[in-house]
């Protein structure tokens, strides 16, 4: 059980995701989780009434009952947020951030020396407790604040260390992918609709196929690759329907969604250290 307090700085789609997780989880208890935002007391009030968590707004938030903080505002808000709690906070505490595309190091420039923080990348299954979430401490977090931070995020799922190098690509993959699949989905009841199926059914077999397939990587000693061919018979329906799906580009579509999305991470710490020239 952790024993921590942690606070989330945040209180949108992506906070609430981890919240439901983690309470579901009973990994922390609820009462040792606070919740805040900026200004929308009545999505903190629908936030606490769900959950059971604590809740304020961020200026009435009492700094120093925290061990450890998750960033989970827009990546646009991450400076004035920084700068906040560099006031705020001790080196024993620790910034944990669910941001796309902000580094260890960004947030580390803009903290006192020596500051803890960690880089998450959750994605929205966290809800279902499904995520698959990389960890990525800095360089001055101490191992027993990562083992912490690990626990809370093995609560919603599984949980992967990456090195920060990687992390984009991550975020390219775990972060963004379930868009992806749900992408997919579209198309195949979009499809199976124009051939008179109704929509409720085509969703259950599609994510039902999808589940199914996912097990099987799990939990089956064969590559992706070999039960693809396993699927394929000899001129039969599946080589006819990968045969289209290589003709229309289906494996490069997939490798450049990632590549945009790793990308756009890269990208956008970029963006705002151009924002920031100069300011420290
Ligand atoms: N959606 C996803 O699949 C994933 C998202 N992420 C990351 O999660 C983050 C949050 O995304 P999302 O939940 O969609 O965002 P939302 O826009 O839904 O929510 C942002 C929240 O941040 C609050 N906020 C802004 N500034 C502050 C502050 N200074 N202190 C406290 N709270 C603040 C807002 O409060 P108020 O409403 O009062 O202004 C709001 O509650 C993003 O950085 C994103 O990169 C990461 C992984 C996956
Ligand atoms: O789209 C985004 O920027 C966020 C980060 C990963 C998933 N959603």
């Amino acid at each position: 059980m952790i024993k921590q307090t942690i606070a989330f700085l945040g209180a949108g789609s992506m906070a609430e995701a981890m919240i439901s997780g983690m309470v579901e989880s009973g990994s922390i208890p609820a009462h040792q989780i606070i919740v805040t935002n900026r200004s929308n007391q009545d999505r903190l009030n629908e936030i606490q009434s769900k959950y059971g968590v604590r809740t304020v707004l961020k200026n009435d938030l009492n700094y120093s009952e925290v061990d450890q903080f998750i960033l989970a505002m827009k990546p646009k808000d991450i400076d004035a947020v920084l700068e906040d709690l560099r006031y705020r906070i001790d080196s024993d505490q620790v910034l944990v951030s669910v941001l796309a595309g902000i580094s260890t190091s960004y947030m580390e420039d803009r903290l006192n020396d020596g500051q803890q923080v960690i880089r998450v990348m959750p994605n929205t299954s966290s809800m279902l407790r499904e995520s698959a979430t990389a960890v990525c401490p800095g360089h001055y977090t101490g191992m027993d604040n990562v083992m912490v931070a690990k626990e809370l995020m093995k609560a919603i799922g599984e949980v992967f260390v990456i090195d920060e190098d990687k992390m984009d690509v991550f975020t390219g993959i775990a972060g963004s992918g379930p868009a992806y699949f749900y992408y997919l989905m579209e198309h195949i009841e979009e499809t199976g609709n124009a051939e008179g199926m109704d929509r409720e059914t085509l969703r259950e077999i599609g994510a039902q196929t999808l589940l199914g397939a996912a097990k099987m990587m799990l939990e089956r000693d064969e590559s992706p690759s070999e039960l693809r061919q396993n699927v394929t018979s000899p001129n039969g329906t599946t080589a006819a329907g990968l045969e289209a799906l290589h003709q229309s580009g289906g494996g490069e579509a997939i490798s450049e969604a990632i590549k945009g999305a790793a990308s756009r991470s890269k990208e956008m710490s970029k963006e705002l250290e151009g924002m920031l020239v100069g300011s420290k």
